[in-house]
């Protein structure tokens, strides 16, 4: 097991305990297959309900939150039946908005992942205004359920209650359905070419900027991280803060990272470059290389 694990396995029941110990191995990063959900609900046995929020500990270790040292996990299921974890992260020394929360990294988690849709949304504390607005960007938002320790369930809809989202801006292919966009770039760059797909699968559109980040560490891992528009769009996930979150859960440092990279479209309204660059420079001394790619 993950030395990070240490404190918050003895926050479990122990049957449950014992059964998870196996699977957080040192690939670890937050998520766990249906299967394995199974075996945790009968080891233990709790209701799916109970081992749900009995993880929130775990989850809660991933997070790296230097400023506030306030802890935060959630778990997405997606409609798999996968169970993916996030926590928060701040980035220390830079302005509070390059944070990201952990309803933010789980949800991510469960996009790159491949999920179509998130059904349950369990958070060991109340989402805050700017997550609430987050979740209603996704594939039928409203009606994901939201379960907080001792606390009735609730869809999103009671917690953002007259919302504003992306059908007010006529968007109706939301965050995670299906869509891809093609770009034309012959590289043989395996990093670019990882980076390019996810540019392909990014959420943008109010600007058409679709990008993505990949970095890379010392030992040649790759982590992703693609745009994630908002209607309301600054609660926007910039790509950067999405590969920095997938990295932490991975239990890598930032300090570990050795080459950014990041791919945009050159169609788009705005462009990422400098908003990705600020959050690269304060958690690692080398240069961003910026590629920009044409639709096809
Ligand atoms: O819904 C919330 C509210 C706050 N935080 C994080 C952000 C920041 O890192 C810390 C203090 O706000 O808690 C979350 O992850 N989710
Ligand atoms: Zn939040």
């Amino acid at each position: 097991m993950q030395d990070r694990f240490n404190h918050s396995i003895t926050l479990l029941p122990t049957p449950l305990a014992d059964a998870l110990i196996p699977m957080l191995d040192s690939h670890f990063a937050g998520h766990l297959n249906a299967q394995q959900l199974a075996t945790l609900t009968s080891a233990s046995k709790m209701s799916e309900a109970e081992v749900l929020l009995a993880l929130l500990p775990i989850a809660a270790a991933l997070a790296k939150p230097p400023i506030s040292e306030f802890y935060v996990g959630a778990i997405a299921k997606g409609k798999s039946g996968d169970i993916y974890m996030g926590a928060n992260i701040e980035l220390p020394g830079e302005a509070l908005f390059h944070s990201v929360h952990a309803e933010q990294s789980a949800i991510s988690h469960a996009w790159l992942s491949g999920e179509s849709q998130i059904v349950d949304i369990i958070v060991n504390a109340s989402p805050c205004g700017h997550c609430r607005q987050f979740m209603n960007e996704l594939v039928e938002g409203s009606k994901i359920y939201i379960h907080l320790p001792a606390q009735e369930s609730h869809p999103l809809a009671y917690y953002l209650p007259y919302a504003f989202g992306p059908k007010d801006l006529n968007v109706t292919s939301p965050l995670m359905a299906k869509q891809q966009t093609e770009f034309a770039l012959d590289s043989a760059d395996p990093m670019i070419i990882e980076g390019l797909d996810h540019a392909g699968l990014s959420y943008a559109p109010y600007t058409e900027s679709f990008a993505a980040v990949v970095l890379k560490t010392h030992d040649g891992a790759t982590y992703c991280g693609r745009y994630a528009e908002n209607a309301a769009f600054n609660p926007s996930m910039l790509p950067m803060q999405m590969a920095l979150s997938n990295l932490t859960r991975h239990n890598r440092e930032f300090s570990d990272i050795s080459r950014a990279v990041l791919i945009e479209s050159s169609q788009g309204k705005i462009s990422l470059v400098g908003a990705t660059m600020d959050a690269l420079h304060t958690v690692a001394a080398i240069e961003l290389e910026h590629i920009v790619v044409d639709p096809v």
